[in-house]
């Protein structure tokens, strides 16, 4: 270490780290106050509607908030902002706008809801990006958590309904966790649940969704799957926890997971009596004897 290094009054050089570049590089709108606080919607080559629709490109569920309330477009080098005849018309730094072009750091707000716009890839929109991660993640498995399920599945429900389409929800549980935690101490369980959430992280596809609802639960939304698939999928993921070798503590341990499964119906079109039937389902796997998949039909 040089004399340099001890100097307290030395700035030293800090390079600027790769997550801080790596920032969204587009405009976006980010929410800063209100419902959907930290959501943010990237405008890229298509316009980007904000509003109370489930269906809108940045969803923000408020009653001050119309179904589609404002939408934002690129031109060339600018972004315009159009009022879609919004009750609460939308306002720019406090003033109604019909249509108008947007300056970095302007104010949109939308009834009760503020949200930023931000030209360019800043220390800012990465800033906004990480509460937002932090506000809609799992810590510990990086899967969604439990509260931004509940947001994704109340949307993707409504759009399977819309458009009359399959969806089906996997609600999965480790089985005999607790002696885990008991034997090797709760460190190495969550390491359990870490490798628990990483094959689940491998067998989802794009669309679905997948989270870690509770301690040792885990949830999987499969939109447009219809059972068989969702059996297949949730067979082939129980399978592969069932033949995984967690290592804990220099010991080789064998898990496995239970699994209840329900699809959406005419009785089943809202998020709690859909969740309800999967769990139905799990808790039959359960007392099957475990390391299953049960259907709720
Ligand atoms: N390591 C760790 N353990 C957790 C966490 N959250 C909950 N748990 C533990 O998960 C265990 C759940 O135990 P139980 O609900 O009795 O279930 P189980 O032992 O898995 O038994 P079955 O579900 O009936 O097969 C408890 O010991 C909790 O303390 C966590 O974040 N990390």
């Amino acid at each position: 270490m040089s004399q340099r290094d001890n100097d307290p009054i030395t700035t030293q050089f800090t390079a600027v780290s790769a997550p801080l570049l790596n920032g969204p590089r587009s405009a976006c709108v980010i929410v800063i106050h209100g419902e959907s606080l930290g959501k943010r919607a990237d405008i890229e080559d298509t316009p980007v509607i904000i509003g109370r629709s489930e269906e809108a490109d940045l969803h923000i569920p408020n009653k001050s908030v119309s179904r589609q309330h404002c939408e934002i477009w690129r031109v060339g080098d600018s972004y315009r902002l159009r009022d879609l005849k919004a009750t609460n018309r939308t306002r720019v730094n406090d003033e109604p706008v019909t249509e108008g072009e947007l300056a970095d750091g302007d104010h949109i707000t939308l009834g009760e809801s503020v949200l930023k716009f931000i030209s360019h890839s800043s220390v800012e929109a990465r800033y906004h990006e990480e509460v937002y991660q932090l506000a809609t993640h799992d810590a510990l498995t990086e899967l969604y958590n439990r509260r931004h399920f509940i947001d994704l599945v109340d949307k993707e429900i409504a759009r399977a309904v819309r458009h009359r389409r399959s969806l089906v929800m996997c609600i999965i549980d480790v089985d005999h966790f607790k002696p885990i935690n008991d034997k090797y101490g709760h460190i190495a369980g969550d390491g359990v649940l870490r490798q628990i959430a990483g094959l689940i992280s491998s067998f989802v596809r794009g669309e679905d969704v997948a989270a870690r609802i509770g301690g040792e639960e885990f949830a999987v939304l499969l939109p447009e799957s219809d059972l068989d698939a969702a059996l297949a999928f949730s067979e082939r993921l129980r399978e592969a926890v069932e033949l995984t070798d967690f290592v804990i503590n220099g010991e080789v341990q064998r898990m496995t997971i239970s699994i209840g499964l329900a699809a959406i119906s005419d009785a089943r079109r809202e998020r709690v009596p859909l969740m309800h039937a999967a769990d139905v389902a799990l808790y039959r796997a359960k007392g099957e004897g475990r390391n299953r998949v049960c259907v709720e039909s």
